[in-house]
């Protein structure tokens, strides 16, 4: 699978309406995964303003059509650069950041750019009009793409962190290897449910042997949208890449399951969610129908039981129907942070440090040499108290 197939692949996507897209039977699932970007970006905004960067300037490396521009209007960043493969993707991205900026009623709307290039062979850098660093660098859903093979993983990474500020970071979402790799294995080499499909293209391999750490080829079909294939990123390769050779250190990584659970603790977690309408509400309101078949709401079913045998009067829950959840439960969202460097130390500090290091070094030595330094101390204060008693006696014996 070359670049220039997926750019064909996703240049082929037709955009959906707002009417169509209400009536995809995973329309909950992808409102949730915008929900998991928003609550991601929402994170990362409060680390940055604890840092005294109130508008953060982002890189959107594999932007897509430009899903995430509202984002970034609602994060209040400086000016954005969104950069893509697929030539008709990033035309559709500017289409709709032209019609953002013409609604926009403030005085201020950021700026932004818009490269098309293939990010596991161009240098991005060579691009940019505006070579300022970045705050954030964001790639949703994206990055595992360019794990055909080393040197396109490598070429990817480098353009995605590469131009990142000192405390700046690099955001993400991304298929979890793992769990694709259990569930396929459990299924025989397959995993299929009402709204998605995982198949290894080499299922020998997937099934009896370790699969490579890059060129782990699978196709991942979404309501019964052919995909292209993709292929395994294991997070802990991306990880010591990132740690080892980009300066980068780890802040987080979560399956989407705990991710939900930990952002759903918070109010303005679950108000985003019901603003998004992440979650579907079983059982539906009169009139409507839930989105997967009645054999997939099991588990809201009972869940909403046990609550009213609690007390609770509740009247419905909010939830994804089990094909939904499945299908998210195959995804990570990850933070880094870009290592910022030491501060210069004041020579009064460094030879502090140094005496403090030597004491834990050799701590045996330090005390040995402690009751040296004490008993000369006492020798001398005994010898000096006595050449003055000798000198007042002296004194004394001369005044009589
Ligand atoms: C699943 S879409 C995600 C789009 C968007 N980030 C989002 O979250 O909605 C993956 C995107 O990655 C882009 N992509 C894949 N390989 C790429 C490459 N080598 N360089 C740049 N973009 C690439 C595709 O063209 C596609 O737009």
């Amino acid at each position: 699978m070359s670049s220039e197939q997926v750019a064909e692949h996703y240049n082929a996507v037709k955009e959906v309406g707002v009417e169509k897209r209400t009536e995809s039977r995973i329309f909950y699932m992808r409102n949730f995964n915008n929900w998991v970007k928003s609550m991601l970006i929402n994170e990362i905004l409060g680390h940055l303003r604890q840092d005294g960067v109130q508008f953060p300037r982002v890189l959107d490396i594999g932007c897509g059509k430009g899903g995430d521009l509202r984002k970034w209007d609602i994060a209040r960043v400086s000016s954005v650069t969104m950069t893509d493969i697929a030539d008709v993707s990033v035309e559709q991205a500017k289409g709709r950041y032209e019609e953002m900026k013409d609604r926009n009623r403030r005085n201020f709307f950021f700026p932004a750019e818009f490269i098309v290039a293939d990010s596991t062979k161009d240098d991005l850098m060579e691009k940019y009009a505006n070579k300022m660093p970045f705050d954030i660098s964001s790639c949703q859903f994206s990055l595992h793409y360019s794990f055909c093979d080393e040197q396109s993983a490598r070429t990817y990474i480098r353009n995605a962190v590469g131009n990142l500020k000192p405390g700046g970071f690099f955001i993400g979402t991304l298929p979890d290897a793992n769990r694709i790799v259990w569930a396929a294995r459990q299924g025989n080499g397959m995993f299929k449910n009402a709204v998605c499909s995982i198949t290894f293209e080499n299922t020998e391999q997937l099934l009896n042997e370790q699969l490579p750490h890059f060129g782990a080829k699978f196709h991942f079909t979404l309501d019964e949208q052919v995909n292209c294939p993709e292929f395994l990123a294991h997070f802990s390769l991306l990880q010591k890449i990132l740690v080892d050779e980009f300066d980068m250190d780890l802040v987080f990584v979560r399956q989407f399951p705990d991710a939900a659970k930990k952002w759903m603790a918070s109010r303005e977690g679950r108000e985003l969610a019901s603003k998004m309408r992440a979650l579907e509400k079983y059982p539906p309101f009169p009139g409507q129908n839930p989105s997967g078949e009645a054999d997939e709401y099991g588990y809201a079913e009972e869940q909403l039981k046990k609550m009213n045998e609690d007390g609770n009067k509740q009247k419905y829950i909010e939830c994804l129907s089990k094909s939904e959840w499945e299908a998210v439960c195959m995804y990570l969202v990850f933070a880094f942070r870009k290592r910022k460097p030491e501060p210069e130390k004041k020579p009064e500090e460094e030879v502090k440090e140094a005496e403090e290091d030597r004491k834990r070094k050799c701590p045996a030595e330090d005390e040995a040499a402690g009751d040296e330094v004490l008993e000369k101390r006492q020798k001398t204060e005994e010898e000096e108290s006595g050449q003055e008693q000798g000198k007042d006696n002296g004194e004394q014996g001369g005044a009589e």
